[in-house]
Order: structure tokens, then sequence, then C-alpha cells
């Protein structure tokens, strides 16, 4: 199990990916995600440059002492940068693992605790009406539980609001960062009728979710949780942002509207008092951006003592490989809540070949041992690196704001 190579690979099947590769002299290779949405080539550097060379040499099978030796060892601890890029490796040594016991990842985590994985889809409209139409066909395609983002009166563009019809949106959708005009008035005053119209004509068995992504302030999250109270969210995410974990203390003593919070964390230590203070009731950290298997295993038993489930972000710029190996995550850790899912496009599906599938708003993980994502090197090289740039949001006098 001695690692010979260790390289990655770049690629824009649609979007950037960036892929790690472990190979070990036996020729069993494992896979893992270092795509760091709108930042990608500075995981690339930090990868070859400072980890990529310590790697060869050593045994695959030391996961925890290999996390170790990537954490404390580069006496820079944490950061989005440093913890993709130890995931990466976390996740492609761990499919090693599975694949040299000859068993599907989940198992070596301790067995299923679930037959299958409830996923959320995302349904948006440029107004109510139109995002109602998208919830339909979510509910018609078996969707369980829907994300809803429908256009504000009075806002031009708001990210996560698809730009066509029956599209889905495109996180990092131009070259040099768009510049969107925010107005949490307008936003405040319209959430709820969209809700009010989404129980009005699915009823109440339908989960439904709303992502506030980081833009009100403690009070303003704390009166739309109230507000959206009679239509019993599933969860309002990042209703504000998650420096001050104190924040989340004020929001709950107002309002009993379920909070997920957590797809911009990169360790334990961003959601240590939201966890065992009880302020929120999902975590989002994801295995790509939050150290991996090793690490977000921490998180999710620390989060497990106080009735904190998972619902791990699943944008489409974590790559199918974080898909995988969070699929094979959820079927196992017991206090799973829900899976987000934005389907990849045809043709990063290609460049990534798994072993997952989506059935009834369930994925159902596969059993081919490791975690069951491939990549497709010959054809991954048909797609050359394009630098794309997540948004900025500022308010309507021009002021930098939260997105
Ligand atoms: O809940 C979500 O899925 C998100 O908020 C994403 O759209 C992120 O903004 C994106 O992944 C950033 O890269
Ligand atoms: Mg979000």
């Amino acid at each position: 199990m001695i690692i010979s190579d260790a390289y990655l690979i770049v690629t824009s099947p649609g979007r950037n990916f960036v892929t790690l590769k472990i190979v070990t002299e036996s020729g069993v290779y494992g896979i893992g995600d270092a795509t760091l949405n709108g930042r990608e080539l500075s995981v690339v550097a930090y990868l070859e440059e400072h980890v990529l060379p310590t790697l060869i040499g050593r045994d695959a099978s030391r996961i925890e002492d290999i996390w170790h030796y990537l954490y404390r060892g580069a006496y820079w601890r944490r950061g989005p940068v440093t913890m993709t890029a130890i995931a990466a490796v976390d996740v492609a040594l761990w499919d090693i693992k599975a694949k040299v016991a000859g068993m599907p990842l989940y198992q070596l985590l301790g067995g299923k605790s679930r037959d299958r994985v409830m996923v959320y889809g995302h349904a948006t409209g440029r107004d109510i009406e139109a995002c109602l139409e998208e919830v339909a066909r979510h509910v018609d395609e078996g969707y369980k539980a829907v994300r809803v983002q429908a256009g504000v009166p009075g806002i031009a563009s708001i990210y996560g609001v698809a730009k066509k019809e029956g599209e889905p949106y495109e996180p990092a959708d131009s070259d040099l960062p768009a510049e969107h005009v925010w107005s949490t008035s307008k936003y405040l005053n319209h959430v709820p009728k969209l809700f009010a119209a989404v129980r009005e004509r699915f009823g109440d068995d339908l989960h439904v979710l709303h992502d506030v992504h980081h833009r009100l302030t403690p009070i303003e999250a704390a009166r739309l949780g109230k507000e959206v109270e009679p239509y019993h969210l599933f969860w309002l995410e990042d209703c504000v942002p998650a420096e001050n974990q104190e924040a989340f203390g004020l929001i709950r003593q107002h309002t009993t509207t379920p909070l997920a919070v957590g797809e911009v964390f990169n360790s334990l230590y961003d959601a240590k008092a939201l966890i065992e203070n009880q302020w929120i009731d999902y975590i989002r950290a994801t295995l790509t951006h939050a150290g991996g298997i090793t690490h977000v295993r921490r998180i999710a038993d620390l989060a497990g003592l106080y009735h904190v489930r998972t619902g791990f972000h699943g944008p489409t710029d974590l790559s199918p490989v974080c898909l995988g190996a969070a699929i094979h995550f959820d079927t196992w850790v017991p206090n799973f809540g829900i899976q987000e899912y934005m389907p990849h496009t045809s043709a990063t599906d290609e460049v990534f070949p798994h072993d997952y599938r989506f059935e009834d708003g369930h994925f159902i993980v596969g059993e081919k041992p490791g975690h069951g994502v491939d990549i497709d090197e010959q054809l991954a090289k048909q797609y050359p690196y394009k630098r794309a740039s997540l948004p900025v949001n500022r308010l309507e006098d021009g002021t930098l704001w939260h997105w």
C-alpha cells in the first residue's frame, strides 16, 4: 500500500473540477475531489507544491496519521484551501482502503443505517408562479423535498435563481464576479408569500427548504423564521453569516423554524458553539471542504450528541466524487438528515463514471469497492480549465454586502 504517484486532473465539462488521484505500488488507486469553487487553482498550487511530494513513499493505509501530518504538520491550520487539499487526500485514501478491503466505503464506516438517502432538489423561478411550476416538476420527478427560491419584485437578479426557466443556476457564472443589488426589506416582505403559495398548492406533506445565503442580520432572520412558521419549513439555511456563532442564539430564541448552516465551514471549530448550544438543527459542512471523511465524521459525531443532523452541501460545484463519497457517508451516519442534490450535466457525468443512482427522491448507494466514482482521464482532457467567478452582492446604496 505504498503511494507511488499522486497527481491532479483539472477539467471543465461545463464547469471546473479538480480531482486528485493517488496511486499505490500495487496499482490500486483512489480518487478525491479538490474543487473549491471560484478558487480552484489555489488548491492545485497548495497540493502540487506542498502536499503531493510529501505523500510519495508513505503507506496509504495510515489515513489518520497522514491526516494529522497534513493538518498539524503544516503549522498553518484550517482555512478552505488547506482543508480542501487535506480532504482530497483523505477521500482518495479511504477509496483505496475500501478497494483493498473489497468493500463499498459505507461498510468500512460501520455499515448501513438506512436503505436510501433522501435528497432535496432545487426549484427556482423568476416569480412565484414560475417557481410553483418548478416545484411541480420536482414533485413529478419523485422528489420528497424541494428547496424553493423565487425572484423578488424590485430586485433585478438574485443568486440562486436560475436565469432560464427549467435550468439549474450556475454558482460561478462569469469570468470576473458579476454584481447583484440586494434589498433586505423587499426580500423579507416577499418570502412568506412564496411559502404560503407553496403550501396552498402542494399541501402539507412536501418538505420545503429555503436558502437565505447569509444576507440577513440576526433580528431580521428571527423575523423571517417567525413569519414562515405556519408553513413548517424543513429548514431555513444560512440566514446570517456564521463567523459570529452566537448570532444563532438570538435567532433561536425567537423561532421554531429549523436552522441549517455550514456549507462554508472547513473545521469542527467553525461549528462547535453552534452544536454544543443547540442553536442549529442541521450541519452542512461537506467532505470536500472540511477535511474529508476523517474530519467530517468527528463533526457528525459531536452533532449527534446534541440532536443536530447532517444536511450536506451538494451543489454542481462539488464533483461527482464528492457526491459519491457523501452518499456512502449519508448511508452510514446515524444522525443523517438530508442530502442536497443538483444534477450534474451529462458531460460531467461522462467524465466521472459512478455507481450511485437516483430513485424516487432518494439516492441509492452503489456496491462497488471504494466510493464508486472514477474519472475518465482521456475525456477530461477535452475540457480545459476556464476561470469562473462567483458573484458579489451590494445594497441599493452601493454598500458591499454578504451573499
Ligand atoms: O446551498 C447551496 O447549494 C449554495 O448556497 C450554493 O449555491 C453555493 O453558493 C455554491 O456552492 C458556492 O460555490
Ligand atoms: Mg446554500
